[in-house]
């Protein structure tokens, strides 16, 4: 399965024990939650949001939106709990927060095996610690695994970093992992909701770099997010124009042809066809 084919340009956290947002986000044009019981929950809020968000889950009304749900580390007094009470809702995907190895994913990939209702549930990792983000080759190949969340709120507090660009190379890091074992990755979050151009210089950056798309904390970062990682309309005009100059110069027993004065070969139709495949599954999900 091509884990990547569907898009993730948008990926919105929304606070387990918000019965609200849980609520406003079957109407939001995102293409996927991340249902939260971690760190946007307090901590003697966890056992009423595992019991909330359980019950919103299983109503469902989330559409075609991809469902995650991130619970707490297995380490903590909530993580065991949560996972079995999720697990049994079967969902798409569970996220595990703070993963140091390879280990720590196979051994809930070991627990979920054991649970009928979640045969076909995935997992996902927060990558935001040193140790993680070191092992992120092995992590990204752990079984049930298909996607990668850079956490950089707690990698920022981890390394004592002040800025994004001194966790250029962890980001990077993980992207070559995730691509080499062909799941997804998208970005960390933007912590100043409210300052819209700083959200989209970001996802520019984050978009450049080659993520899935970004994590995001409230509605009103969507759309700048949906922009950023959509294949624009000039872009979607490159690649068709790519496409009939190759299959014209191949029909012509030529391997290269020229657009725009640069050189088209096959693996640029490659992405080119990759671009288009994007831009018809965000269409196919608008128009759903
Ligand atoms: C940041 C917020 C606390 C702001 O909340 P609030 O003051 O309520 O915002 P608004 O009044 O502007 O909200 C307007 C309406 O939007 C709904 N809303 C708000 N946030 C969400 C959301 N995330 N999903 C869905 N809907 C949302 C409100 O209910 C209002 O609706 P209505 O009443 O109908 O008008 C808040 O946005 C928030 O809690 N955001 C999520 C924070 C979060 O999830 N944090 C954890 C993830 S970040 C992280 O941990 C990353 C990683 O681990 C790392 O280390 O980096
Ligand atoms: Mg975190």
């Amino acid at each position: 399965m091509d884990l990547r084919a569907r898009p993730y340009r948008s990926v919105l956290y929304i606070p387990g024990s918000r019965d609200r947002a849980l609520d406003k986000a079957r109407d939001l044009p995102v293409d996927a939650i991340i249902f939260d019981l971690e760190d946007a929950v307090a901590a003697d809020e966890k056992v009423n949001a595992r019991a909330l968000l359980a019950t919103r889950l299983a109503e469902g009304g989330y559409g075609g939106r991809a469902q995650i749900v991130r619970i707490n580390g297995m380490d903590t007094p909530w993580g065991a709990d949560d996972l079995d009470a999720i697990a049994a809702i079967g969902p798409e995907a569970i996220l595990l927060p703070k993963v140091g190895s390879v280990e720590d994913v196979a051994a809930v990939a070991a627990r979920l095996d054991a649970i009928p209702a979640a045969r076909a549930t995935r997992l996902w990792a927060m990558m935001e610690t040193p140790a993680g983000i070191l092992n992120a080759a092995a992590i990204a190949r752990a079984p049930r695994m298909a996607g990668f969340v850079m956490g950089t709120n707690d990698l920022a507090k981890e390394l004592g970093s002040r800025t994004r660009a001194a966790m250029h190379t962890a980001l990077q890091h993980c992207l070559l992992a995730a691509r080499a074992a062909g799941i997804v990755c998208v970005d960390g979050v933007y912590n100043a909701f409210k300052d819209e151009e700083g959200l989209a210089a970001e996802c520019a950056e984050g978009r450049d770099f080659g993520f899935d798309g970004k994590t995001l904390i409230h509605p009103a970062q969507v759309a700048i997010a949906n922009a950023a990682f959509a294949p624009s309309p000039e872009e979607i005009a490159l690649a068709r124009r790519q496409i009939a100059a190759y299959e014209e110069a191949k029909a012509q027993g030529q391997g290269v042809a020229v657009v725009d004065g640069k050189i088209v070969e096959n693996l640029h139709v490659d992405t080119a066809r990759a671009t288009l495949a994007k831009a018809d599954a965000i269409a196919e999900g608008e128009a759903a």
